[in-house]
């Protein structure tokens, strides 16, 4: 599998395949959606879209990164979703990094949308679909986040080589940036539990795959089989 990695400025064309990461949070906290029961994730484009489309679906929740905001139900902490139910419920995202990230590859044929949390899953779904190459999107600060490109690198060499040993890649996002603003106080609506909780390997067993719906790029979860259902590796 050819991989590469770059920052969200640059990416010239379209990929066929994109694996768009953030571990700080945006995509720790959608698979934390999925867990708490969301049924899907609409990646928007501004505040104000995520805006409009909570006016026109009420019953949508609004999530944005930073403090609480007037119009908006959560924000981008794992910490602080963990205990929110959102049976059924449609989220919309909006976020500084993961999101942008994920519809500047929107007409990419496969997107997934990936953390720490569930990397194995990401990885095996790249192994069953036998992608040849990988465009791996670092989206935290201009493509050297730490954080985002270890966990990116842990991906790729994963979907390729089983047994790949993910302490090195997660010592590298803990003594990140990302990690030390978001302990230190530095970033706003922030649980003291966030940086643990992006840091835990394969919490989730599913990958999550965004596709352009009526023009909304939606996120999903996709359950991947196990192991032993794996012919190559
Ligand atoms: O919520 C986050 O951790 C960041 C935004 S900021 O750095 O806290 O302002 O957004 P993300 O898109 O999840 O990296
Ligand atoms: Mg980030």
């Amino acid at each position: 599998m050819d991989s590469r990695f770059v920052g969200i400025a640059e990416l010239v064309e379209v990929p066929s395949v994109a694996v768009v990461v953030d571990v700080m949070r945006a995509f720790t906290v959608a698979a934390w959606a999925f867990a708490q029961g969301a049924e899907k994730i609409v990646l928007a484009e501004s505040l104000d879209e995520a805006l409009a489309l909570k006016a026109s679906h009420p019953d949508w929740a609004a999530l944005k990164d930073g403090p609480p905001a007037p119009g908006f139900d959560l924000v981008n902490s794992p910490g602080l979703l963990r205990s929110v139910d959102l049976g059924g419920r449609t989220v919309v995202q909006k976020t500084t990094a993961g999101t942008v990230g994920a519809l500047a590859v929107k007409e990419a044929s496969l997107v997934l949308c990936a953390g720490f949390v569930v990397a194995e899953a990401t990885a095996r779904l790249l192994r069953t679909r036998k992608s040849d190459s990988v465009t791996f999107v670092v989206t935290g600060e201009d493509g050297q986040a730490d954080e985002d490109l270890a966990c990116a690198q842990y991906i790729a060499r994963r979907a390729t080589e089983a047994g790949t040993d993910a302490a090195e890649f997660l010592r590298r996002a803990a003594e990140s940036r990302a990690a030390a603003e978001l302990t230190e106080g530095v970033r706003q609506g922030v649980h003291p539990d966030d940086v643990a909780l992006c840091l835990e390997l394969d919490r989730f067993p599913f990958a999550m795959v965004a596709t352009l719906e009526n023009s909304l790029m939606i996120l999903r979860p996709c359950a991947m089989p196990s192991l032993t259902d794996e012919a190559s590796i």
